[in-house]
């Protein structure tokens, strides 16, 4: 039974315009988390916080004081948002979402409406316009990251229990509004935002409000795009409303998790945000645990393109703004797979063909091409294909050799084998099907 909604989602599937169209279209994107919590890198006084380096103000070990006054020796001397543009456009990466705000409420731009901003640390600039300006310049979109939540607001609250609390919280919400009016207006490049810290019963309980500002925002700032972290329905819902529609451009919930088949994604457009180490997104001086290896990144990459969605790799800088060697190493292998493969990432969607041991299948949007990134080749050598109802595949080469067409080795059910050798690889590769419309004969039909 359908409710009736105020607040529940305005459109139902898939955003139609052309700004989405290019949101789609993307692959593989950068998130960059830098902030205060860079300076500590999860440590202090030589004890490490085993959580997420850049929630380490709420670590029992960690003085608000000590923290709230570390934005005093913020100065990042070595950061250059042309190196760090440069670097992402050599990785092949489309868009960056970049940590205007974090939880602990120090924003990276001078906001007008609180004091704790780059503006009164040592470094003084602006670092949100000098990304904004570096990335948009190497063509790179750029979406800007705002955590609602705000550690650092004495107005905020999780939750709404007395009227003190609501009248903080309307404060607070003017506040939010405040800051996201002067990101738009300072920042018209922004094809997005990317909010976080939306979780809490306050935010929940502010259904209407997330509405209307969604609107506004939208308003000031035609085709924005803006994920399902961000609105609440009349009930509390989030991501989906109480008839279990997507409320936001596209779903946002794949943190540091992909999804496991078509199914898992609803229709929906959707990115999946995964940090380099298993987990924390701001700089963390040890890393702990197992991080991933260029060919585990351009795995997740490929899956994610595979079942219609962008994947969106974290990068947290140090405090001067250099990056650590092996994000640098990542960056440099992935986009040296990018140069000569990214045919079969950008502008790609899903091909509803049946998965293959081997790897993933990728679909170029508009025209009769599939790509098989090829992961996994079995010890026989032989990779089978079972292409989709009515497709026939018309020939088969490898992206790197156009010219030399693969055989294909009919078998029955309208699938085929492609004989490669079965040894001596050490990354993934491409082959190349060309398609078209038709079908197998049937072994009764031949
Ligand atoms: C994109 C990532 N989202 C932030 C986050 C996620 N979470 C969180 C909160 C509740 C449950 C699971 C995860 N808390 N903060 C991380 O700090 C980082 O910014």
């Amino acid at each position: 039974q359908t409710k009736v909604l105020q607040h529940g989602a305005h459109r139902v599937g898939k955003r139609t315009d052309a700004e989405m169209a290019t949101w789609r279209g993307y692959g593989l994107g950068q998130f960059i988390h830098w902030g205060v919590y860079s300076l500590f890198g999860g440590e202090l006084n030589g004890n490490y916080y085993n959580g997420a380096a850049e929630w380490i103000r709420s670590w029992k070990d960690m003085p608000h004081g000590v923290y709230d006054s570390a934005y005093k020796q913020f100065n990042p001397a070595s950061f250059n948002a042309t190196q760090w543009a440069k670097m992402a456009k050599q990785m092949g990466v489309r868009y960056v979402t970049f940590t205007t705000k974090h939880h602990d409420g120090f924003c990276l731009w001078p906001s007008k409406y609180t004091d704790y901003t780059i503006a009164n640390s040592p470094y003084k600039k602006d670092i949100v316009k000098q990304v904004v300006d570096a990335y948009s310049k190497e063509g790179i979109d750029v979406y800007l990251y705002f955590s609602v939540m705000d550690w650092h607001n004495p107005d905020w609250r999780y939750d709404l229990k007395t009227k003190e609390d609501s009248a903080a919280f309307e404060r607070f919400k003017l506040f939010t509004k405040n800051q996201l009016t002067e990101l738009l207006q300072q920042y018209p490049q922004t094809k997005g935002l990317w909010f976080d810290g939306t979780w809490d019963n306050s935010w929940k309980k502010s259904g209407a409000f997330t509405d209307t500002l969604e609107q506004y925002l939208k308003t000031l700032h035609p085709g924005l795009i803006i994920g399902s972290r961000f609105r609440a329905d009349e009930f509390g819902n989030r991501h989906v409303d109480a008839n279990g529609v997507l409320m936001g451009d596209y779903e946002q919930g794949w943190e540091r998790k992909i999804p496991k088949t078509y199914a898992d994604v609803h229709g929906n457009d959707w990115d999946c945000v995964m940090t380099i180490p298993e987990n924390g997104w701001g700089y963390q001086k040890k890393w702990l645990g197992h991080w991933k290896s260029t060919n585990e990144i351009l795995e997740m990459t490929a899956q994610c393109v595979s079942l219609g969605g962008n994947f969106v790799l974290n990068f947290g800088p140090r405090a001067d703004g250099t990056f650590r060697p092996e994000e640098v190493t990542i960056a440099k292998e992935a986009g040296d797979w990018m140069k000569i493969n990214s045919a079969a990432i950008y502008n790609c969607e899903y091909t509803g063909w049946e998965k293959q041991d081997w790897g993933y299948y990728t679909k170029k949007t508009g025209e009769n091409k599939v790509y098989m990134i090829v992961f996994n080749v079995p010890v026989s050598g032989s990779l089978k294909i079972k292409p989709a109802k009515n497709t026939l595949v018309d020939k088969a080469y490898l992206l790197t050799a156009p010219g030399k067409n693969l055989s294909l080795e009919k078998l029955d059910y309208g699938a085929s084998f492609i004989h490669v050798s079965s040894t001596g690889y050490k990354q993934p590769f491409v082959i190349v099907l060309e398609t078209k419309e038709g079908s197998e004969k049937s072994d009764e039909q031949k």
